[in-house]
């Protein structure tokens, strides 16, 4: 049986995952999975642990390829993961600007720094930060290139409920900025109810569910319209409803 396999790049942003597999050794972990990804949308990606959703995500960011299907993506995307990846001999600025050429680097890295909340910090070592400082220097690092796609691993697992509220109010003010398409793995469905556009959940190697949020800000916020999709979530989770 021969399946087409790649990874191609589009003009567009977003991305188009076509029936791929991914296997490691006799374990089928991706399963003929399909998903798409629209310009400038927030999909949130929800599962069991152990599902899948890194292998997906590292498929996304090419750092890995499928066995079978094909894996769409734009030519400019980023990554972030859960613990910060910064070279600790590097201080902040340079850790953003790393990746970029040409004159404008030294103004690009400071304006994205600003737009993070880190104006003052330039010139920190990583060692000099706390958690939530250094994640936001790794989302002003994947910012700072303009990337069509953004994915982010677990970015705010590691931090306390508080900093990860403020992340929350950081990415929304940032998607107004940037115009990129995220794609955001997590295993805590309020964080799913706070950003996404649209949920959904990873089961057996495929999407077994997807859901729009076609909520305002404020009703994400209220109660019962809150609660209706956490419990959905809950239940396409397989988890028990705790109330
Ligand atoms: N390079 C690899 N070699 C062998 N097995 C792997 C490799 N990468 C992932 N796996 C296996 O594939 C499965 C899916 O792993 P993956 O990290 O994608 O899950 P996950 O859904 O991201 O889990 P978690 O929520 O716990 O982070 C796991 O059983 C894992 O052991």
């Amino acid at each position: 049986m021969s399946a087409p396999v790649a990874t191609r790049h589009r003009r567009q942003a977003g991305a188009v995952v076509d029936k791929v597999v991914r296997r490691f050794g006799d374990r089928v972990v991706l399963d003929h999975l399909d998903l798409t990804i629209a310009d400038e949308e927030l999909v949130v990606l929800l599962g069991p642990s152990g599902c899948g959703k890194s292998t997906l995500l590292r498929l996304l960011a090419g750092l890995d390829r499928p066995d079978g299907g094909l894996v769409e993506v734009p030519a400019k995307r980023a990554i972030v993961f859960q613990a910060d990846r910064l070279l600790p001999w590097q201080r902040v600025l340079r850790n953003v600007t790393l990746g970029l050429r040409g004159p404008d680097a030294q103004k690009r890295g400071r304006e994205v720094l600003a737009e993070v909340g880190l104006s003052g910090r330039e010139g920190a070592w990583p060692k000099e930060l706390s958690g939530g400082e250094a994640q936001r220097v790794s989302l002003a690092r994947a910012l700072v290139s303009e990337p069509e796609l953004v994915l982010l691993d677990e970015p705010f697992a590691a931090l306390d409920a508080i900093t990860r509220l403020r992340m929350h109010d950081l990415v929304r003010a940032l998607r107004s900025k940037h115009h990129a398409a995220m794609l955001l793995v997590t295993h805590d469905v309020d964080e799913a109810i706070a950003l996404a556009d649209r949920v959904v959940v990873m089961r057996d190697g495929r999407i077994g569910a997807s859901h729009h949020l076609r909520l305002s800000a404020a009703e994400r916020e209220a109660s019962v319209a809150r609660e209706e999709l956490r419990s959905t979530l809950l239940e396409d989770l397989g988890l028990a409803h705790q109330h």
